[in-house]
């Protein structure tokens, strides 16, 4: 079942070399990734001090729609950031740049160092980024364990016939992307349904499947698009407390959309407010709670919707 996978990051993944995977380095920020023709070298002496992500005045529009104007935006590592507002006020628009969907009109992206004029988005795992979407994105047919496990597939250097006939080196990358995401599976409390087809478990499950595929190698940055939208209050506060251990656990820096001031409010460290494409507030959750533009331009509104309750 992971064939197909496999054989979807085969061509991206023939470009690296086998360091670059090595877990517990910083392998997706390899210097190897400096000398790209769309990056600039950083000085390593910065490096430690650096931000992991930042935006330089971002700005981005659609025929004649302003989606993003001239943000900037800087995530420390391991930080847990937010990013809330109005319907159409550019949440997806920015995620969307930092994951190099769209190119932005001015500005570049910063990760760890290395500048961006569009983020190579079909390189975001071997630079160490994952997200998830805002609508389910799973193999609905495959199982769970086969579906975390395709988190893994740009990492595999065997080739197509290796993979066809099972042999070589391809055994050995399946064995391992298969122990891996049962590890995942383990942390994120998915064992029990690990043989399950993806697409027969309740919604929230295969919100927390997503989770765990995007987690599977480690990102340095992941991105989640609404993790918990559609989901239970209890869905939604289990969901909180899986995305902060997999913070403390792998030192993931994670950036959010989420709709649920709530449940923002108690997980972001910070928190980035937009507006009509503008960044009007960037603060902790206590000083973005009493900041009365926020208010004006959002939470008013969120507070009185059905998932700004509990602010
Ligand atoms: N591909 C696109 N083509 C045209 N307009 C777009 C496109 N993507 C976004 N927009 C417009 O850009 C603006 C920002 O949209 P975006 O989806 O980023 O907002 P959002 O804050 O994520 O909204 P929501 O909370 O409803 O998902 C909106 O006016 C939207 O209509």
């Amino acid at each position: 079942m992971l064939l197909a996978g496999y054989a979807l990051g085969m061509m991206e993944a023939s470009v690296y070399a086998p360091e670059v995977f090595a877990r517990g380095l910083p392998a997706a920020f390899s210097p190897a990734q400096q000398s790209e023709g769309n990056t600039e070298p950083r000085g390593a002496a910065t490096v430690a001090a650096a931000p992991l992500l930042s935006l330089h005045g971002i700005s981005l529009s659609f025929g004649g729609v302003v989606a993003l104007a001239d943000i900037d935006l800087s995530v420390r590592p391991g930080e847990i950031r937010a990013i809330i507002g109005p319907n159409g006020a550019g949440k997806s628009s920015l995620i969307n740049v930092i994951s190099g969907v769209y190119r932005s009109d001015r500005g570049h992206v910063q990760l760890d160092g290395i500048s961006y004029a569009q983020v190579p988005t079909q390189r975001l795992a071997p630079l160490g980024v994952a997200r998830t979407f805002q609508n389910l994105a799973l193999f609905k047919g495959l199982s769970v364990l086969d579906n975390v496990a395709s988190g893994l597939a740009y990492r595999v250097r065997s080739n197509f016939a290796g993979q066809v006939l099972g042999i070589g080196r391809s055994r050995g990358e399946q064995r391992d992307s298969l122990s891996r995401a049962g590890q995942i599976l383990e942390f994120l409390d998915l064992t029990a349904v690990r043989d399950r087809l993806a697409g027969t478990l309740p919604y929230g499950l295969q919100k927390r499947v997503e989770l765990a595929r995007a987690l599977v190698a480690q990102p340095r940055l992941l991105l989640l698009d609404e993790p918990m939208a559609g989901m239970t209050a209890g869905e939604k506060s289990e969901m909180a407390g899986f995305v902060r251990a997999a913070r403390d656990r792998f030192a993931t820096t994670v950036i959010l959309i989420e709709h649920d001031v709530g449940v923002v409010m108690g997980l972001s460290d910070r928190i980035a407010v937009l507006d009509y494409g503008r960044k009007i507030a960037d603060a902790t959750p206590d000083e973005v709670r009493n900041d009365q533009r926020v208010i004006d331009a959002y939470l008013g509104v969120a507070s009185d919707n059905e998932d700004g309750a509990g602010i």
